[in-house]
């Protein structure tokens, strides 16, 4: 049975993943974490969510604290602090701001939990990923973030209404950054077990509308209700339910790589890895030509902000 704490427990997307990751079987106890003076915030959640396994009947128990010492013992912490993009704001607009409080977060769970595995869901998530692995001082397997798996789950939805197929029949990844540059592969597209260049109505695919929702679902979700809750909340569960199984599926999460897609790396960012109760592994893959291409500009685009934002935290520490 697990110890699960999410940091930043308050916020839309913290209060939606407590409530998803409590359905998990290996969930024993839930821990929601904030800030000192969100005591009666989290109070009230603990309180609800209570009620809300009253009345499944469920026999997990959920607590809440401020402080750093109840994070002992946890086997994944997520955190879903941070400040979230406003209509017209890129994901990218965020990095200076969270990644201080991404810092201390990471510097704490690293002091208390050195155990734990650390998922990080704040954005832009790919370099709050790299600055809590440098601050966390845990190991890169220990450190992941939910990186273009949210993404994935789009294209995969947006291919089975085009085919007309269900859903799970449909196998798809997008790797790079959470953001613009992000890549589809096609080359790694399946229906059914047959690739989808081999199907008949592949030749009227519409790539780039598929491509522009995809990218644009989450401002268009903002734009409407402020910020995007329910997905993001049950792909984190999908992945904590994986990490405490220990399936050893293969999702798309943001993770420190080397060099293991075409000799591109020294950054994380999302890739597909295998993921069990040690964390992540990042799997060595051969992609297309374009794939290739694409997947370099967004690690470049990404390594080059992850070093000016942990340059600026250096100065100021
Ligand atoms: N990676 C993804 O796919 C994905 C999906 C959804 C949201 N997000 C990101 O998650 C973050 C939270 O989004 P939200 O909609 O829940 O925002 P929110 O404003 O509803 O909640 C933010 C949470 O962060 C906490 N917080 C704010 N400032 C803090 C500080 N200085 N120290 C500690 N905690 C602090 C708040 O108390 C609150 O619990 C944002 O960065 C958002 O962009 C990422
Ligand atoms: O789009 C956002 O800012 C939130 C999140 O990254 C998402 O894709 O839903």
């Amino acid at each position: 049975m697990a110890k699960v704490a999410i940091i930043g427990a308050s916020g839309n997307v913290g209060r939606y993943t407590a409530h998803a990751v409590s359905y998990i079987p290996h969930v024993s106890e839930l821990l929601l974490f904030g800030r000192p003076g969100r005591e009666e915030v989290l109070h009230g959640l603990a309180c609800d969510l209570h009620d809300s396994f009253a009345a499944r009947g469920s026999q997990s128990d959920v607590k809440f604290s401020c402080t750093p010492k109840d994070l002992e013992g946890s086997d994944i912490i997520i955190v879903t602090s941070g400040v979230p993009r406003k209509e017209g704001q890129n994901r990218i607009d965020l990095a200076h701001e969270n990644a201080r409080m991404i810092s201390e977060i990471a510097a704490m769970v690293g002091w208390y939990a050195p155990n734990a595995i650390l998922f990080i869901v704040s954005n832009p998530v790919d370099v709050m990923t790299a600055v809590a692995l440098k601050y966390s001082g845990m190991k890169p397997n220990q450190v992941i973030g939910l990186g273009t798996h949210l993404d994935s789950m789009r294209l995969k939805w947006n291919i089975a209404k085009y085919f007309d197929v269900h859903v799970s029949e449909v196998h798809t990844r997008i790797i790079g950054e959470h953001g613009d540059s992000m890549v589809p592969l096609w080359s790694a597209t399946t229906i059914g077990g047959i690739s989808i260049q081999n199907l008949p109505k592949f030749k009227d695919l519409p790539e780039e509308q598929i491509m522009h929702n995809v990218m644009n679902a989450g401002s268009a979700i903002i734009r409407r209700i402020g910020s995007t809750i329910y997905g993001p909340g049950d792909a984190i569960a999908t992945i904590v339910s994986t990490i405490l199984g220990n399936e050893k599926r293969i999702l798309t999460v943001s993770t420190f790589i080397s060099s293991e897609i075409h000799n591109i790396g020294d950054v994380c960012i999302g890739t597909p890895v295998r993921l069990d109760r040690n964390g992540a592994t990042t799997l060595t893959i051969t992609i297309s030509e374009h794939e290739v291409e694409g997947f370099r500009k967004s690690v470049d685009k990404i390594r080059a902000i992850t070093q000016e934002v942990i340059e600026r935290l250096d100065e100021s520490c």
